[in-house]
């Protein structure tokens, strides 16, 4: 007898795409032939690349006009050129250095965009062409308040992404200094919620974006014992939805960029178990039926610390090397999230299968989503390797292994041999 229900198509998934019908994308998605479930598994590398060059073009020629996005989208595109292996011709690449040395101010995060450009380009001319201890120390200081934040730019709001920005460069270029870290910790702390995570400023709702922001600041700056990192966890552990996507906060719509911003604090915590491990001997467990996970987690802490020894000993040397420190310890947890069902969540509902990604099915591709969601499928790729250096097991890798992509330094969202090289160039001053 003939079916009423047709197998579905590729161009049928792709309505549903448009539709923004994630639970039928996934249902069906398991009915196509193997060949077309292949194809939309695979990272489509060359397309990405074509819609990523064509952007980076279209901010030229000489990429003149000084707007507040253009770094941004400096930074989104080349980073993810660079998540895909590749790197951009010499024109282009003259063309950005000269456009990103001209724009380092007056605004922090366009700031911490150039010089994520500028080290994601690579090389002595990029990097060389930051005045960071000059002009970029002193508009640091400038931007410091004495609450502890930072403002984004003269006169501008104090906020949990500006303490982001101006610690994220200050580190990466090797200009931290106890001025600038002061009470940086102490306004973090302000902004971590009831609910757990962190808001953009106090008395704020939590959110996946601040609490990315806020967590790599505490730790670039040697404080996030000071957290409470039970409390953060759950919160974001709550996070991933049923459509495997995470969303930015509670009761809202999961999103494809909060793939980095949300996938990028586990990622973090994965290298925080030493102070996991002691607030979790430190909490108060209580005695009832919901509380045998945590009983378990301590006993599981308690247990690994007896194998490597690894107690929670304090950050020692320069402030700079924390960010280069941190990277060289196991990840001694593995991911907390669903880091398969989040790959597939990135790969069959924001990716476009002509290059780009989106938020989700319904939406339109964009290069912040792009970037966003590349860098959230490299943190999912390498989330079960201990060692940053160490490629990962093909079983960490949804779809084929050919999706996999450069490894990320999460705490500054760099790909890891860019962030090597700045290291490098700037620790000698
Ligand atoms: C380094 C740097 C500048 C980081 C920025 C971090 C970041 C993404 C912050 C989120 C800001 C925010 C409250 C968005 C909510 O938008 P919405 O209400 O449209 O989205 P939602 O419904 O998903 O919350
Ligand atoms: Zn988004």
């Amino acid at each position: 007898m003939e079916s009423t229900s047709p197998k579905p198509t590729v161009s049928q998934l792709e309505q549903w795409m448009v539709q923004g019908k994630v639970s039928e994308i996934y249902q069906l998605f398991g009915s196509l032939p193997r060949h077309a479930q292949t194809l939309m598994l695979e990272v489509q590398r060359d397309k990405h690349i074509e819609f990523l060059t064509k952007g980076l073009k279209q901010l030229g020629p000489s990429f003149c006009v000084l707007d507040a996005n253009r770094p941004w989208l400096c930074y989104w595109i080349l980073h993810s050129i660079a998540l895909l292996g590749e790197s951009v011709d010499c024109d282009l690449e003259d063309n950005a250095i000269d456009f990103l040395s001209r724009c380092q101010m007056p605004h922090l995060a366009t700031t911490y965009a150039a010089v994520n450009s500028l080290i994601t380009l690579g090389g002595d001319r990029a990097l060389s062409s930051i005045n960071r201890l000059d002009k970029l120390r002193t508009f640091l200081l400038r931007m410091k308040d004495p609450s502890g934040g930072f403002r984004m730019h003269d006169a501008g709001e104090i906020d949990v992404r500006a303490c982001y920005t101006a610690i994220s460069v200050a580190s990466v270029l090797n200009i931290m200094d106890n001025e600038l870290v002061q009470n940086v910790g102490n306004y973090i702390l302000s902004c971590q919620t009831y609910e757990g995570g962190i808001a953009g400023e106090p008395g704020s709702e939590a959110h996946g974006g601040y609490t990315f922001c806020g967590l790599a600041t505490m730790i670039l700056i040697n404080e996030a014992d000071r957290l409470d990192l039970l409390s953060l966890i759950d919160w974001v552990a709550f996070r991933q939805g049923v459509e495997c996507g995470f969303q930015g906060r509670a009761n809202k719509l999961v999103d494809g960029c909060y793939s980095f911003w949300q996938g990028g604090v586990f990622a973090l915590v994965q290298r925080l178990s030493p102070i996991i491990g002691e607030q979790l001997r430190s909490s108060d467990i209580g005695d009832g039926e919901h509380t045998t996970g945590r009983r378990e987690a301590v006993a599981a802490y308690d247990l690994s610390e007896g194998e490597s020894g690894s107690a929670g000993s304090p950050c020692q040397g320069k402030l700079s090397d924390i960010g280069f420190s941190f990277l060289k310890k196991p990840a001694e947890l593995g991911p907390l999230f669903h880091s398969i069902a989040l790959q597939q969540y990135i790969l069959l509902c924001s990716q476009v299968q002509e290059g780009g990604f989106k938020d989700k099915p319904g939406k339109y591709r964009d290069y912040y989503h792009t970037c966003y969601c590349l860098s959230g499928l490299s943190v999912c790729q390498h989330s079960w390797s201990k060692d940053a250096n160490s490629p990962p097991l093909p079983r960490a890798v949804f779809g084929p292994y050919s999706n996999l992509l450069e490894p990320v330094h999460p705490l500054f969202n760099i790909v890891l041999d860019q962030y090597n090289e700045a290291y490098e160039f700037f620790s000698g001053s």
